[in-house]
């Protein structure tokens, strides 16, 4: 393996340890922020992630209320919690877990959220504002993913990036951040209807791989030197299957590991979020 390592829980760490006094100043002045989790049904993955955010705020000193629900939960009934939560000044922030039940309208629970709470900065004034350039609070896993790469010193502008996947919680938004001046990417935003992946993907400087689908990304298809991306969690019969085949380490200048990647980004900028919004608030 010749690639450098992405190091997702190490600068995890480090973002908590640079949050802790900021959450102690916000407290001393009575502004303590309390992140909220909404969570319906069984799912262990979805509990797993729950649970983690729950002792990351103990970690930085974040006050956490949760709400598990069962999974036969009404539309109407989630909706109240939601509004209870609206309502509730010790919650500053909260999210809502996904994927919810099929039965349940995720797009209408999302908009249902305050959008001065949306700690996931998936609420769509928080996508519009994304897309005007104002300050809001950013989708965790995408804002992560770039977090990392510019930890670890990754070229961003003027650089090539593949996205693959289009889904709302990371290949969409994805495109919005690396095209900001800030960042200044040339972005393809590859999916399903794409032609020629591997086309695509060969050309890249830096690839996002977020399809879902286990080993898509083969070694063949990257540049030498490239930076490459693990966010696909797939859950098969021998465990946890990443959308990028391991062969790939032999080829990719940077690899993010899965796990230990871009999962503890994604809840290191879910911290940020609550703190942001605090402190936007005290402002
Ligand atoms: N409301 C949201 N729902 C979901 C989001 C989200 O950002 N907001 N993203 C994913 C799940 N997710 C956060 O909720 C998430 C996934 C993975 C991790 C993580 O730390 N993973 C670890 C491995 C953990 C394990 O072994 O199970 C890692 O990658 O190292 C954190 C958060 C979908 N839903
Ligand atoms: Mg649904």
């Amino acid at each position: 393996m010749s690639a450098k390592i992405l190091d997702g829980r190490a600068t995890k760490d480090a973002i908590f340890e640079e949050l802790r006094p900021r959450v102690a100043k916000l407290s001393e002045q009575g502004r303590a922020p309390g992140l909220a989790t909404v969570l319906v049904g069984d799912d262990p993955g979805s509990h797993s992630y729950v649970r983690a955010k729950h002792n990351d705020c103990a970690k930085v000193g974040i006050t956490s209320i949760r709400k598990d629900l069962p999974a036969d939960i009404g539309q109407a009934d989630l909706e109240a919690v939601l509004d209870e939560l609206n309502a509730d000044p010790a919650c500053t922030g909260y999210i809502v877990q996904l994927p919810l039940p099929d039965h349940l309208d995720s797009g209408a629970l999302l908009e249902r959220i305050d959008p001065a709470k949306d700690a996931d900065g998936l609420h769509p004034t928080s996508l519009g504002k994304l897309v005007l350039g104002e300050a809001g609070p950013l989708p965790c896993t995408p804002n992560g993913i770039i977090a990392l790469l510019r930890r670890h010193d990754v070229e961003l502008n003027g650089a090539h990036v593949a996205v693959v996947g289009r889904g709302i919680t990371v290949g969409r938004p994805m495109g919005l951040l690396l095209t900001r001046r800030s960042e200044n990417s040339t972005v393809t935003l590859c999916h399903t209807g794409t032609k020629d992946l591997a086309a695509e993907v060969s050309r890249a400087d830096v690839v996002i791989a977020a399809a879902g689908k286990p080993g898509l990304i083969t070694a063949d298809m990257i540049k030498p030197g490239a930076a490459v991306l693990d966010v696909g969690v797939t859950r098969t019969d021998d465990g946890l299957s990443g959308d990028v085949h391991p062969d790939v380490a032999e080829v990719a200048g940077f690899i993010s590991p899965n796990p230990g990647g871009v999962g503890p980004m994604t809840r290191a900028m879910l911290l940020s979020n609550v703190v942001e919004a605090a402190e936007r608030e005290s402002a």
